[in-house]
């Protein structure tokens, strides 16, 4: 039986498609410093009352005031902490930056070409990221190669599920109609393409130079999206 041919890639962003220096010296220091000042600010805001009255029910702390609810969060950041209530208030104080010009989407030229060439040749491209849908599409909204948002067909955030289990691998070709095998996911966790082949998905590594790839891994790992052919779902 012949395998099925690649119709999508699924691509996590940090490490895979943008630096992790990028996200951690640029994006989550601007996110920790103005943090006080944007809660402060938006305090009448629905959205960002549930999310601090969703972290301090993450955190088992119903009794924490807003400024120590603020000092929790701030500890998640430094921790790098994947809750969803700290990265939904991340991408609303990264749009101001994004939006001001302060911030640039830095994503990884190959990055750029490949998925140009890849969404010509008929693949369907979505997200899956621990940042919110929202921060994902600024990260590719305002790169310095200008808004990437129309290359892909839909963002996927940890509303589906942990990005270490495997149902939310299955759980997205369910949303996109698509079986697993069809899609190819990219990451640079290891532990997340673990979960996603077990959903049946075909994987590949990326090993940017910035995180340690276990050596006995047996995904197929690729330097960058240059050396991916993602319709056969292989590195060259
Ligand atoms: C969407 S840009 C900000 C990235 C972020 O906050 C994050 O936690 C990245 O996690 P990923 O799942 O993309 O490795
Ligand atoms: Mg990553």
């Amino acid at each position: 039986m012949s395998t099925p041919q690649i119709r999508a890639v699924l691509t996590d962003i940090e490490g895979t498609t943008s630096s992790i220096s990028f996200v951690k010296d640029v994006l989550f220091p601007f996110a920790r410093s103005r943090l006080q000042g944007f809660v402060t600010e938006h305090a009448a805001d629905p959205a960002v009352a549930e999310a601090l009255a969703e972290a301090r029910a993450l955190a088992g702390r119903p009794d924490l005031d807003t400024a120590a609810t603020i000092e929790l969060l701030q500890g998640w950041i430094d921790e790098d902490r994947k809750a969803k209530p700290l990265k939904t208030l991340q991408g609303m104080i990264w749009e101001d930056g994004y939006r001001s010009g302060t911030l640039k989407g830095d994503v990884y030229p190959d990055v750029v070409e490949k998925l140009t060439e890849w969404k010509e040749s008929g693949l369907s491209l979505y997200v899956y990221s621990s940042g919110s849908v929202l921060a994902q599409k600024l990260i590719f909204g305002f790169t310095h190669s200008g808004d990437l948002t129309p290359l892909f067909s839909g963002y996927f955030d940890t509303a589906i599920g942990s990005k270490l289990e495997a149902e939310s691998y299955q759980a997205i070709p369910a949303e996109i109609g698509l079986q697993p095998s069809e899609i190819l996911f990219l990451s640079d966790n290891t532990k997340e393409l673990d979960a996603a082949r077990d959903a049946g998905m075909k994987t590949i590594g990326l090993d940017r130079g910035e995180v340690v790839i276990p050596p006995d891994t047996t995904h197929a790992i690729a330097k960058d999206f240059a050396a991916i052919d993602a319709k056969a779902g292989t590195v060259r």
